[in-house]
């Protein structure tokens, strides 16, 4: 009889890897046929690990291939162990309005200077009280006493792109999201950035590259453990240096705002904005509601515009958002810590750069397939904007009803942030909302702490909603469009619950309480700059610029495959 030796080491090794084995079979029987969501449809692979997804989050293509399990499973699909998504509206108003679930940790790869903002917040109680902070800010009165900023901006855009040499093709990504990055700086500090200016003579400005290196840098940072961050961060490259450096870029531009703002505070040139309404409710779509009459065109028309000294209007104050920062109050009576204005000033930027950004690009660019729709748009904008230079005050711009309809549709099909929206069944019990026994999603019992979203590409593309949903259709938002429709295909229900049903569909800023804290600005910049250009210039895709290149990519935000969108601007033959 002869035996072999074998060493303690090599047998620890020789046992791990079977028990290893039968660790994960075991858990994944658990996960297919024990567990509480082991009755939810879905890939079986999906059930016993998050890898399967993660290789489509890694790939850019969650939303799509969310959208696919949608098609085949229905309403209600797990797609990782503890991760169930949904497309159905009443599951949507539950989890969003109704009981207002709190996020799930997913957001805090979005945290700015290491500090929470409104979006990072996760509890529902605490995020609250941020969104007081700043609501006052973006309602549309405020809104329209800082359109004078708006249009300034915009109207050095179109200077800049009338003197290009003809034929320029140029990335619209990049030229709207300098932008919209001085609008929202103008409208947040009063602050003159000119970044279009220097984009115009190639020189980026270094905020909005931070601005656009801020997801990339997060998703690099939660991918890679600190130290090998660190090191990353110590290679000596400019390009890797300014991405390392993206949030302390734009912590450091904002410190300086605080600074500036404080001193003309002391010196009392800006009055101290009115402390906000104690309701932190969003505001509802108030975008078509009436605004205050307001028009200013710099260098454009007799009407004056504001110096970056001239807080006050002649029909009331307006204020920019640090000064309702700075004077906001936490409940406790302290005023907001110097960090958390930085923050929340940050998150501001980021949120609204690239998102209005790459919206008014996808607008665009569907114009340029779309001759029929531009010839409408085009020939609206010319009866409410007679002078090419002189932008028509919002109030003129919310009864456009086909530039409304064209916005509407274009954030159903090109909403810059079509994925999910991810929250938590909650762990506690409340007096309203007893989920001990799991919450019901849809006839699915959903045990506490079970990660729940829908996403606005699925909700947007609902068959029954929203009829030929892949087709660019304006004119389904106009209420006459119905009763043109003959035959089979005519809507059976009246034209007013036909389109307020689609309205209920649409999430393409969110929805519930966490809905995006600035879509009226959005609505106010994407209306000031389409009827800008529109009304200055045919659009056209450059060479290269066609479906497979704006094919869509999302890493929560969508983007085009080929990270760019070039179009020409040709200036339009005066009528
Ligand atoms: C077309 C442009 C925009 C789109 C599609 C968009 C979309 C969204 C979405 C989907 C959310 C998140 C909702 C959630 O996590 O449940 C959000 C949040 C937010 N957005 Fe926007 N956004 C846009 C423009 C802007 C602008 C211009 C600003 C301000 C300058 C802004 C500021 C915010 C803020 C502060 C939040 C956090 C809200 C909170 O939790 O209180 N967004 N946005």
């Amino acid at each position: 009889m002869s035996f072999i030796a074998i060493s303690l080491p090599s047998l620890v090794v020789i046992l791990a890897f079977p028990a290893l084995l039968l660790f994960f079979v075991f858990r994944a029987i658990h996960l297919l046929f024990f567990h509480p969501l082991s009755t939810i449809p879905g890939p079986w692979y999906a059930a016993v690990s998050s890898l399967w997804i993660t290789t489509h989050v890694l790939r850019l293509e969650q939303c799509k291939t969310i959208h696919a399990l949608f098609q085949t499973y229905g309403p209600v699909v797990r797609i990782a162990p503890n991760k169930v998504v949904f497309c159905d509206f009443g599951a949507m108003k539950s989890v969003y309005s109704t009981w207002k679930f709190d996020k799930s940790d997913y957001y805090k790869s979005l945290l700015t200077n290491e500090n929470d903002h409104a979006m990072t917040t996760l509890p529902h109680a605490q995020h609250s009280i941020r969104r007081k902070a700043y609501a006052s800010h973006y309602t549309p009165s405020n809104l329209a006493k800082l359109q004078p900023e708006i249009n300034e901006a915009t109207g050095q855009m179109i200077d800049t792109l009338h003197n290009l040499p003809a034929h320029t093709s140029l990335d619209t990504l990049s030229l709207f999201r300098h932008l919209a990055l001085d609008i929202i700086v103008a409208s947040s500090y009063g602050f003159r950035l000119g970044a279009v200016s220097k984009w115009a003579v190639e020189a980026e400005e270094g905020l909005s590259v931070a601005i656009g290196d801020f997801p990339k840098r997060g998703i690099l940072r939660s991918a890679v453990p600190k130290w090998a961050w660190n090191w990353v961060c110590r290679i000596p490259n400019a390009r890797f240096k300014l991405l390392c450096d993206s949030d302390k870029i734009m912590a450091e531009f904002v410190s300086t705002r605080v600074y500036e703002m404080r001193a003309k505070l002391h010196a009392d040139k800006i009055p101290t904005p009115v402390p906000a309404p104690t309701i932190a409710a969003p505001t509802p779509l108030p975008f078509l509601s009436a605004f205050p009459s307001f028009s200013c065109s710099p260098s454009r028309s007799s009407s004056p515009c504001p110096s970056e000294d001239s807080f006050i209007t002649e029909d009331g104050e307006k204020s920019y958002l640090l000064p309702r920062l700075l004077a906001y109050k936490y409940p406790s009576g302290e005023t907001m810590p110097e960090n958390h204005v930085i923050s929340e000033c940050m998150g501001h930027m980021v949120a609204g750069t690239d998102t209005t950004s790459i919206s008014i690009s996808y607008f665009l660019w569907e114009l340029t397939r779309r001759r029929d729709i531009l010839h409408k748009l085009q020939s609206e904008i010319n009866a409410f904007m007679p002078d090419p230079s002189v932008i028509p005050d919002i109030k003129v711009l919310n009864s456009m009803e086909y530039l409304n309809a064209f916005i509407k549709e274009g954030l159903r099909v090109y909403g810059a942030a079509p994925s999910l929206l991810e929250r938590v069944v909650p762990v506690s019990t409340s007096k309203n909302f007893a989920c001990a026994e799991g919450f019901d999603l849809l006839g699915y019992a959903l045990p506490p702490g079970t990660i729940v979203a829908t996403q606005a590409w699925s909700m947007h593309r609902d068959p029954s909603v929203f009829p030929s949903p892949e087709t660019f259709l304006p004119e389904r938002w106009l209420p006459s469009y119905a009763a043109s429709q003959e035959g089979p295909c005519a809507p059976a229900e009246g034209e007013t619950a036909r389109l307020a049903r689609m309205a209920s569909y649409m999430m393409p800023f969110g929805t519930g309480s966490r809905i995006c804290g600035g879509l009226n600005l959005a609505h106010v910049i994407m209306r000031v700059v389409l009827v800008a250009v529109l009304r200055n210039f045919e659009v056209e895709a450059a060479p290269g610029t066609d479906e497979k290149s704006m094919d869509m990519r999302d890493s929560f935000v969508m983007f085009p495959a080929a990270m760019e969108c070039k179009l020409i601007f040709h200036p339009r033959v005066p009528t």
